[in-house]
């Protein structure tokens, strides 16, 4: 893994922290009055699905708008499917270096174990260690990646990028109406999407106040659905310019409005900052289930929600440019999003 964190750690300790992972370009990473900060909103997803006209659907709107973020409970998805991705994922960042080798990432791709957002020689790096794939439609999986992931993950794999799929689908169709939103608008654009998904592993650090797990982004997706693996808190959101931890409820997902989101509902819905901070002692591992509409569809403000009061905010693009636009930009907060909007 060349310079990856994993590689700094002798006996399990790390030996020094290297002046690439120090920054000084980031806000203090510890978060001294959290105990009086507003937690995200809970959205409970059988309320939600058995009245649709329920106050749950308002909480559902105010989520999306106020927060971009809200934990997600009752969300139907099995324990048993969710522990097998747990374990797998663990497993997987466990195994020895020559197994790793196969699924490393390649030069020039993003896919595979390594690094994402590395732009150039001298810019800083993450404390983290990600394992990215495309997961859905199956057509986009790589042959040497999901097909060779050792089993029964890949089976695991398989039933979970279906499901978090179903999910993803079902809340963007209720987030939609909650906004009034054209429904045909909603399913042209996100009934057949794609996913890919980011296995993060956080290994703890000496001086955590030093590095940074996931440098501060806005997901650039339409909306992703996290699955804290172990118990270990780290995860941020910026909030009227105040980091705010996010303490994850046993069993629930953490669910966050991405780019695509903000963009088709005319900055509605907001796809917020965030970030990973990381542990003293105790690893952390998160997988990350990015749901996006295909490639070849045209993303921007949707004609339902624009107005003469309301003008578009945002240039239409395909989601091909989109995600090419952002994959090869540094992570820098909302910096990619801000550079789509129509100027006035
Ligand atoms: O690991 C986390 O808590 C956040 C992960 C994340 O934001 C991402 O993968 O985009
Ligand atoms: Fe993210």
């Amino acid at each position: 893994m060349g310079s990856c964190p994993r590689d700094l750690c002798v006996d399990g300790k790390t030996v020094a922290i290297p002046e690439r992972y120090i920054r000084h370009d980031q806000d203090p990473t510890i978060v001294v009055d959290a105990p009086s900060l507003p937690e995200i909103p809970v959205i409970d997803f059988v309320k939600l699905k058995a009245h649709e006209e329920s106050p749950e659907l308002e909480r559902l709107y105010a989520a999306c708008k106020d927060w971009g973020f809200f934990q997600l409970v009752n969300h139907g998805m099995s324990p048993s499917l969710t522990e097998a991705i747990k374990r797998g994922t663990v497993e997987l960042f466990d195994l020895p270096k020559e197994e790793r080798a196969r699924y490393e990432q390649k030069v020039g791709e993003m896919e595979g174990f390594g690094r994402a957002f590395v732009v150039s020689d001298d810019q800083k790096l993450d404390w983290a260690d990600v394992f990215y794939l495309h997961t859905l439609p199956r057509s986009l999986r790589k042959p040497h990646l999901f097909p060779e992931l050792p089993l029964p993950y890949r089976d695991d794999l398989d039933a979970y990028s279906e499901e978090t799929k179903k999910l993803a689908v079902e809340l963007l169709r209720l987030m939609g109406k909650a906004l009034g939103m054209d429904s045909r608008e909603v399913s042209e654009l996100f009934e057949e999407g794609m996913q890919g998904m980011r296995m993060n592993y956080y290994p703890p650090c000496p001086q955590p106040e030093l590095v940074i797990g996931l440098s501060s982004h806005s997901d650039a997706d339409a909306i992703t659905i996290l699955l804290q693996v172990n118990e270990t808190e780290g995860l941020q959101i910026q909030k009227d310019g105040v980091w705010i931890p996010v303490r994850p409820l046993p069993g629930a997902f953490i669910i966050n409005v991405g780019d695509i989101v903000e963009m088709v509902t005319n900055g509605i819905y907001r796809s917020i900052n965030h970030r990973a901070t990381v542990n003293t002692t105790r690893e952390r591992v998160t997988v990350a289930s990015f749901y996006s509409p295909r490639m070849e569809a045209v993303i921007g403000p949707a004609p339902s929600l624009v107005t003469a009061d309301n003008p578009a905010q945002f240039r239409r693009i395909t989601v091909a440019e989109h995600l090419n636009g952002y994959l090869t930009s540094e992570l820098k907060g909302k910096a990619y999003l801000d550079s789509m909007r129509i100027q006035k």
